[in-house]
């Protein structure tokens, strides 16, 4: 969203994620602003405070924890008819102490899965999407052989993937459909996420769609309502114009490219990190960096605003 409103409240937000991968809410006590619903832990920065402590503060102070690690998930901009919020996300990986609900609120752990079902305040469903995909997403390789194909798959999936782009240009539609059957049977039983670059028909059992930037610029605007519930739209964006178009559309995450100069285009035009956080800055969705990418930048992506990575060759061969 455009940073038009004067001024945005800074809020303090945590993804605080156990070793079993749940993930902690607190409910917001019913007196105040969205009272009832269920939210990520955190609060006002104060002024003269740098975020990651006001992070550590507002944890001890509402849940009795100490902060020992954290790194930034996502910023979003949310205008309310009373404020405007900048909720600054992070997640949190390491901490001591008890969670409890200090405040007599009442706080539990929910798998990642049963976060769409819960009701949250308007400004948080990108948080919620955020918190379910991983640091790196695979884009697969043209299939040129199904049976090595999936061989090579199952590996990535073993080495740990979680979300998978199937994109399979050369494949007519049926060889498409039946392909796409058994990736999501393949990705389900690992427990990945399966999305479908520009599939034939929209099959019910993946988990998403994704656009190209191409099909972004002449997508029908009540695409996602085709789509079935629980089911995410995604799109490859080059820069700003097009990362608004993925959000007007209602798209649940995004790639930006090319950050970094790649094999297959040497020599072209690429972002930069510092392009690439000035331009995810403005958008209220998870974005993965693409191009150039190996596992290794899902760090320094999340410190530039993003999501995390999203690669063919280094995710697809180096496992
Ligand atoms: N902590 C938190 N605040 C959120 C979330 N989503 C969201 O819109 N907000 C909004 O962010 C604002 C600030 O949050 P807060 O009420 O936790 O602030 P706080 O802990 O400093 O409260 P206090 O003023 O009682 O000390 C509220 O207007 C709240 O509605 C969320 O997931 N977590
Ligand atoms: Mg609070």
């Amino acid at each position: 969203m455009p940073n038009t409103a004067a001024k945005y409240l800074h809020v303090v937000a945590a993804v605080i994620r156990d070793a079993a991968g749940k993930i902690l809410l607190a409910q917001r006590p019913a007196h105040k602003h969205q009272g009832g619903k269920w939210e990520f832990p955190g609060g006002k920065v104060e002024s003269g405070e740098i975020p990651l402590h006001a992070l550590s503060r507002e944890l001890e102070e509402e849940l009795g924890i100490q902060l020992q690690h954290a790194q930034p998930l996502i910023k979003i901009r949310h205008v309310y008819p009373e404020l405007a919020v900048l909720l600054d996300v992070w997640e949190v990986t390491a901490f001591s102490g008890t969670a409890h609900g200090r405040e007599g609120q009442p706080v539990a752990w929910f798998d990642a899965e049963q976060l769409p079902a819960l009701e949250f305040p308007p400004a948080n469903a990108p948080i919620v999407t955020a918190a379910r995909l991983p640091a790196q997403c695979l884009i697969t390789p043209e299939p040129h052989d199904s049976i090595e194909f999936l061989q090579q798959l199952q590996q990535c999936l073993q080495a740990g993937v979680r979300l998978v782009v199937l994109r399979a240009k050369t494949l007519t539609a049926s060889e498409y459909v039946a392909l796409a059957h058994e990736v999501i049977r393949l990705g389900h039983a690992f427990g990945a996420k399966i999305v479908l670059n520009s599939p034939p028909v929209m099959l019910a059992e993946a988990d998403g769609l994704h656009l190209t930037s191409r099909q972004l610029l002449t997508a029908e605007a009540d695409l996602h309502d085709t789509l079935l519930p629980g089911q995410w739209l995604s799109a490859s964006c080059h820069g700003s114009a097009e990362l608004q178009q993925a959000a007007a559309l209602g798209a649940d995450f995004a790639f930006l490219s090319p950050v970094l100069p790649t094999l297959s285009h040497p020599g072209e035009a690429h972002l930069g990190w510092a392009a690439f956080a000035a331009t995810v800055e403005n958008v209220n969705l998870p974005v993965y960096a693409l191009g150039g990418m190996t596992s290794d930048h899902a760090i320094t992506a999340r410190q530039h605003g993003g999501q995390g990575i999203a690669a063919i060759r280094s995710l697809w061969s180096g496992v």
